[in-house]
């Protein structure tokens, strides 16, 4: 229970690693601030929160909106009377040969997963600050972070992005005792993946299931990811234990890609 007496806010935690991340976070002891754009499941996760023992609240917001993030982080500080970690999970995928990419696409990625792990890094570390304690924010990049993956090139070049944050963050905030680390899982089979497998099946005729089996295939472990393997690894980067850990975007994938 390493996180006793923590507060910590997860975006995008109404399912899938979020969901996975906010729970893991919960039974290690912290109270948890549900963020996401969806509100449907949101009220669920909250009720699963508070059956492990603690308290939960939850916040609508996007997190390509930046006076969104800054909104959420106050809401879950006064919530909950504290902020302790800040987990800025949430994220999309786009499917699709680097031929066809539109404005409209790269403009929407960029602005929820690169744009939404900079305000929360930025939102995260101001509250630290002023509450004048140390802190730790952790946040989803990818294996495809690390390696380009074909067919979903902009997703990868905006998980590159969140490495490049997370250092050049790192660095600047480090005299302030915040640590500033990325998680970045492989194939796990949540609700993205469906997506991803579904496009690749509707753009290059392979039966659905296929990629998915394909790239599961190359998982040296042998199986697929869960949110809960991920989840134990952000545990780890939120608590005391990583200290001396940051700018770095660690791979949790059971064997996939190799750096
Ligand atoms: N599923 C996978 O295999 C992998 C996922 N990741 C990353 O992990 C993170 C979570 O992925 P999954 O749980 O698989 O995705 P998911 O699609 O199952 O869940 C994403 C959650 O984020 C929320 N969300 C989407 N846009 C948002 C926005 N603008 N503001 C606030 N919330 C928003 C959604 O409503 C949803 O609840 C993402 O950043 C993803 O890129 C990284 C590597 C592999
Ligand atoms: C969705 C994602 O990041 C991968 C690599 O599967």
């Amino acid at each position: 229970m390493s996180l006793s007496g923590k507060v910590a806010l997860v975006t995008g935690a109404g399912q899938g690693i979020g969901r996975g991340i906010a729970l893991r976070l919960a039974r290690d002891g912290a109270d948890i601030a549900i963020v996401d754009i969806n509100g449907s499941n949101m009220e669920k996760v909250a009720g699963e929160v508070v059956a492990l023992g603690r308290k939960a609240t939850i916040f609508r917001a996007d997190v390509g909106d930046r006076a969104q993030v800054y909104a959420a982080v106050d809401h879950a500080e006064s919530a909950l009377g504290g902020f302790d970690v800040m987990i800025n999970n949430a994220g999309i995928a786009a499917i699709g040969p680097i031929a066809s990419v539109t404005q409209e696409e790269v403009d929407r990625l960029v602005r929820i997963n690169m744009e939404g792990v900079l305000w929360g890094i930025q939102a995260a570390a101001a509250k630290f600050k002023a509450r004048g304690q140390k802190g730790k924010i952790v946040s989803a990049s990818s294996v495809a972070g690390h390696d380009g993956f074909a067919m979903l090139g902009i997703y990868s070049a905006t998980k590159f992005a969140v490495r490049g944050l997370t250092q050049a963050a790192a660095r600047e905030y480090a005299s302030d005792g915040i640590t500033v680390n990325a998680y970045c899982p492989g194939i796990v089979g949540t609700d993205m993946w469906v997506t991803i497998d579904r496009r690749f099946s509707e753009l290059t005729g392979v039966p659905l299931g296929a990629t998915y089996a394909k790239y599961v295939e190359g998982i040296a472990l042998g199986r697929p990811e869960t949110p809960d393997d991920v989840a134990a690894l952000v545990s780890f980067l939120a608590q005391t234990d990583s200290d001396y850990i940051t700018g770095q975007s660690i791979i949790t994938d059971g064997g996939l890609v190799y750096r």
